[in-house]
């Protein structure tokens, strides 16, 4: 089995509001291995997202990170002082949300957004950005030709691509997608994942899967855990939550989706 990548213990994180602190996120702890593709579902509002910017302490007011610890490489993400946390986030971390595919300025060309983000976190000068970037758009399948075009030359579809791309880039050892391809139709959604799952592969990368569409987990995860309002009620490996799930919520989830899934049983893999 490989080792333990990123290590969640007893998180708590409230939303302190005016009428009190309403608790999103209650004692969750889990764990993903290196190269490991874990997916956190459950239904809109349990605390995916807010434990995906707790980990990356992208949390602003009015959350708060009541209590627990997130180890990434054994070194715990909350007590880090800010300046430390830089080096993590998008070297060590990277994220793609939902929107990210609007998250890319539109007056850059997109070569020049990868020179920004590899000069400012690795010191690259013009022509290193340059060769990185085709190398990213050769993996991710956009021809280099295209590196001197602006965002809205590009489809969604692409255009998340390139984020995908951009994340990559930095050489990250956990992504963190959250919703990565909701906004896009269901066959570009499928494509954009079925690379992500050969990146994550080829590269090695842990991934942090978020979606509230179980059955589109199932088939790319390794393992999954389940959450409700706040708890993770159920963690296990994918064929186990697909064809014997123990808890109630669970089999309720799967009793939702009108197919069952051919779920994806990579163990052994890690
Ligand atoms: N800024 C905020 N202030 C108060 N409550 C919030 C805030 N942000 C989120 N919440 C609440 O925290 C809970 C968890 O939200 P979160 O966005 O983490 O859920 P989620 O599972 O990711 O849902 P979704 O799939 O809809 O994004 C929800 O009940 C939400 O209403």
């Amino acid at each position: 089995m490989s080792e333990v990548l990123l290590d969640i213990q007893n998180l708590s994180v409230d939303y302190l509001t005016d009428k009190g602190a309403f608790q999103a996120v209650r004692e969750v702890s889990f764990q993903i291995r290196r190269g490991e593709l874990f997916g956190l579902a459950g239904e809109s509002g349990c605390g995916k997202s807010t434990i995906a910017y707790a980990i990356t302490r992208l949390a602003k007011p009015p959350a708060w990170t009541r209590g627990g610890r997130i180890l990434l490489d054994g070194q715990d993400i909350l007590a880090l002082p800010e300046d430390e946390l830089r080096h993590i986030r998008w070297r060590k971390i990277g994220m793609v949300f939902q929107s990210a595919m609007n998250s890319l300025n539109p007056l850059l060309r997109v070569e020049a957004q990868f020179h920004d983000v590899l000069r400012l976190h690795k010191g690259y000068s013009r022509a290193q950005s340059r060769a990185r970037a085709e190398d990213m758009f050769r993996l991710v399948g956009i021809p280099t030709d295209r590196l001197g075009h602006y965002p809205h030359q590009f489809s969604g579809g692409m255009r998340q691509r390139i984020v995908i791309a951009i994340c990559l880039a930095l050489h990250p050892e956990l992504i963190i997608m959250d919703e990565p391809t909701t906004a896009l139709d269901v066959v570009v959604q499928r494509e954009i994942l079925e690379q992500v799952v050969d990146l994550q592969q080829s590269q090695g990368f842990s991934v942090l899967f978020i979606t509230h569409d179980l059955h589109l987990m199932a088939q790319i995860c390794h393992r999954i855990g389940v959450m409700l309002k706040g708890e993770l009620v159920e963690v296990g490996d994918t064929v186990q939550i697909s064809t014997a799930p123990r808890h109630d919520y669970t089999r309720k989830l799967w009793s939702a989706i009108p197919v069952l899934p051919t779920a994806r049983h990579l163990e052994g893999s890690l």
